[in-house]
């Protein structure tokens, strides 16, 4: 699914009330950018909301949607400079609510860098629209017999991890009313961009000084 550019009129950002701590691995693959700009998503209208402006640090949701969707009052989360002043969570179950008569059972891919928030929104998504949520990571790690990602990096090396990842979101793809919190890295093969276009890709952008923390001042 092509989309037009994420406008950026207003920054939404969300604090959910933490549920796990973030695990951090030791490899990283930054954001690619590039990607973003080539895959970038159609942000849909949101209602208003009562925002509050916000000094630094933000969390970005855009939401892409299939076009048969078209003309379907769906919201949209926009982008700018301020922040919400109640729980996320609340907030994101109404918008899942809302959408969830355009979704016909797709799923849905989160992606964004390590700690942006990908299992979070993920679990309150699934929760909100009755979907399983998935980790990708943890499907990859069963597929190699329970094996850690950390460990296949360094045993396998990178290359193996993204054949498998990739193996991954395919079936993923396959498999109805599901919820997929993708690795950080997943964006970085145009081949995964043809699984997760079977559904709908929200891409979580989080500014470098939110990444895995939770008392940022846009969750507040
Ligand atoms: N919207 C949010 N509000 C509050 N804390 C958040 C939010 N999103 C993520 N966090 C916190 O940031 C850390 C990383 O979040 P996580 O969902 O594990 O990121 P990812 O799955 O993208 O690596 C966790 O400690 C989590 O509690
Ligand atoms: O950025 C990356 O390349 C990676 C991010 C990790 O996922 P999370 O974003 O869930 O930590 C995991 O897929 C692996 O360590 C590779």
């Amino acid at each position: 699914m092509e989309a037009a550019a994420c406008g950026s009129a207003l920054q939404f950002s969300t604090w959910i009330g933490s549920e796990k701590k973030g695990r951090r691995r030791n490899s990283f693959v930054g954001f690619n950018h590039r990607c973003r700009k080539e895959y970038s998503f159609e942000v849909i209208n949101l209602d208003e909301l009562q925002l509050k402006s916000v000094s630094n640090g933000r969390r970005r949701i855009h939401m892409g949607i299939p076009h048969s969707c078209k003309g379907s009052k769906a919201p949209t989360l926009e982008s700018g400079n301020c922040c919400t002043s109640f729980d996320g969570r609340w907030f994101l179950k109404k918008k899942a609510e809302e959408v969830a008569s355009c979704l016909d059972g797709r799923c849905i891919f989160l992606v964004g860098m390590m700690g942006s928030g990908k299992t979070t929104v993920g679990k309150v998504l699934s929760e909100a629209l009755d979907y399983a949520f998935v980790d990708s990571d943890s499907f990859v790690e069963q597929a190699v017999g329970g094996t850690s990602v950390a460990q296949i990096f360094n045993q396998c090396g990178e290359s193996f991890f993204r054949d498998y990842e990739s193996e991954a979101l395919r079936k993923l793809s396959l498999m109805p009313q599901q919820v997929v919190a993708t690795g950080g890295g997943a964006v970085v093969r145009p081949v995964n961009w043809k699984y997760m276009k079977q559904g709908i890709s929200v891409f979580i952008e989080c500014t470098s000084g939110c990444l895995g923390k939770e008392n940022c001042c846009c969750r507040n």
